[in-house]
């Protein structure tokens, strides 16, 4: 008999039919409670979820009493609980690298885009505003040979270095939690504390992910030491940021403007006071959007599944200390 698994992401066709010559598959709108109630049977005899954005916490867990790995369609993993999997041994795959390049060039968009006020100039010619020369309340700051500090130096950190100093002879900083050889050989990328990369930076480039660590490890204090003129991008997950404190520094203007693709609440609720600063490029988190990627990621988390539930693992895996 083939293994029961919860689908609740939808797939494109093929990759649907090759999860279903392997497992037998319901498919629900999201992993919560409340269809974990209407939905029982197929809980209850769920070895595997595959899918994404759902919250897997440790109540969730306990109306998965089969549950053997879990395959999100996501790098980042702060949606689960990653100390309950362990408990349960239930293994976690995620997506890495395949979506990596295309997470970059978004940020290198958001960088851009707010630097050149690309949105916003967009919009006022649309709005019939370009009726002469423009002046200076058009302009935006420069990109190239610009300083871009990079907090996270991990795949998307160092393809997004590849971007800023071969293709605009930037200049990179970086903090993580260790040095990066291939970032210092690559790209002459300096490693630096997290004061001196706020100090430096002129574009401070988020690319964390959401841990107890990271959890507004950008607030009020460090939006502070940043240079009147800077931006800060942020691709990483929302609550890496004090978004409080980050509107708070836009509206008093010091610091110059912001490119998110992540929210503290996503969707960003309409009333979002961000929205209202010229300085602000908000996207709709589509940091690995494109057909080509979501394609990948999806291909991948099916694989990941199947590997998981056969004893074949060899990669994708965050936690392999459950598999021994
Ligand atoms: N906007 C979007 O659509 C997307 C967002 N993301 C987000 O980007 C994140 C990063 O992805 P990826 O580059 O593949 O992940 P990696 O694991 O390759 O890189 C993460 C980096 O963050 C650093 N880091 C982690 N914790 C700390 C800390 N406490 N202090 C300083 N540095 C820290 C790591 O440091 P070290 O190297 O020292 O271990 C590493 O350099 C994902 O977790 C996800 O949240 C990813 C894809 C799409
Ligand atoms: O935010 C997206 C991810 O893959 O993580």
């Amino acid at each position: 008999m083939k293994p029961e698994v919860l689908l609740y992401k939808p797939l494109p066709d093929d990759l649907r039919a090759r999860l279903d010559e392997h497992f037998t598959v319901t498919v629900i709108k999201d992993l919560t409670l409340e269809n974990a109630d209407r939905q029982a049977d197929a809980f209850a005899r769920a070895e595997g979820i595959i899918g994404s954005s759902s919250k897997v916490d440790a109540a969730l867990l306990a109306k998965l009493p089969k549950l053997r790995a879990a395959s999100t369609i996501s790098v980042g993993y702060d949606n689960f609980d990653l100390d309950a999997l362990n408990q349960r041994g239930v293994v976690l795959m995620h997506t890495p690298t395949v979506l990596t390049e295309t997470v970059a060039d978004t940020m290198m968009a958001l960088v851009l885009s707010s630097a050149r006020r690309v949105v916003e100039v967009a919009e006022r010619v649309k709005a019939g505003e370009w009726r002469g020369s423009i002046g200076p309340d058009w302009f935006g700051t420069d990109v190239h040979h610009k300083k871009m500090g990079i907090l996270g130096m991990g795949r998307i950190g160092l393809a997004l270095a590849q971007r800023a100093h071969h293709g605009f002879g930037m200049s990179i900083l970086y903090n993580a939690r260790k040095h990066h050889e291939e970032a210092e050989s690559r790209f002459n990328a300096r490693y630096c504390d997290l004061d001196t990369l706020l100090r430096e930076a002129d574009f401070l480039c988020i690319s964390l992910p959401l841990t107890e660590q990271t959890h507004h490890m950008i607030g009020r204090e460090q939006l502070a030491k940043m240079k009147p003129d800077a931006i800060l991008i942020n691709a990483g997950r929302g609550p890496v940021v004090d978004e409080q404190a980050l509107i708070e520094a836009l509206q008093n203007q010091t610091i110059r403007g912001a490119g998110l693709d992540v929210f503290e609440q996503e969707p960003l609720p309409v009333d979002s006071p961000l929205l209202k600063l010229p300085g602000v490029v908000a996207l709709p988190h589509i940091g690995s959007a494109t057909h080509e990627t979501r394609y990948g990621m999806a291909r991948d988390a099916v694989d990941n599944l199947i590997a998981a539930l056969s004893g074949k693992v060899e990669k994708n895996c965050v936690n392999p200390q459950v598999l021994r």
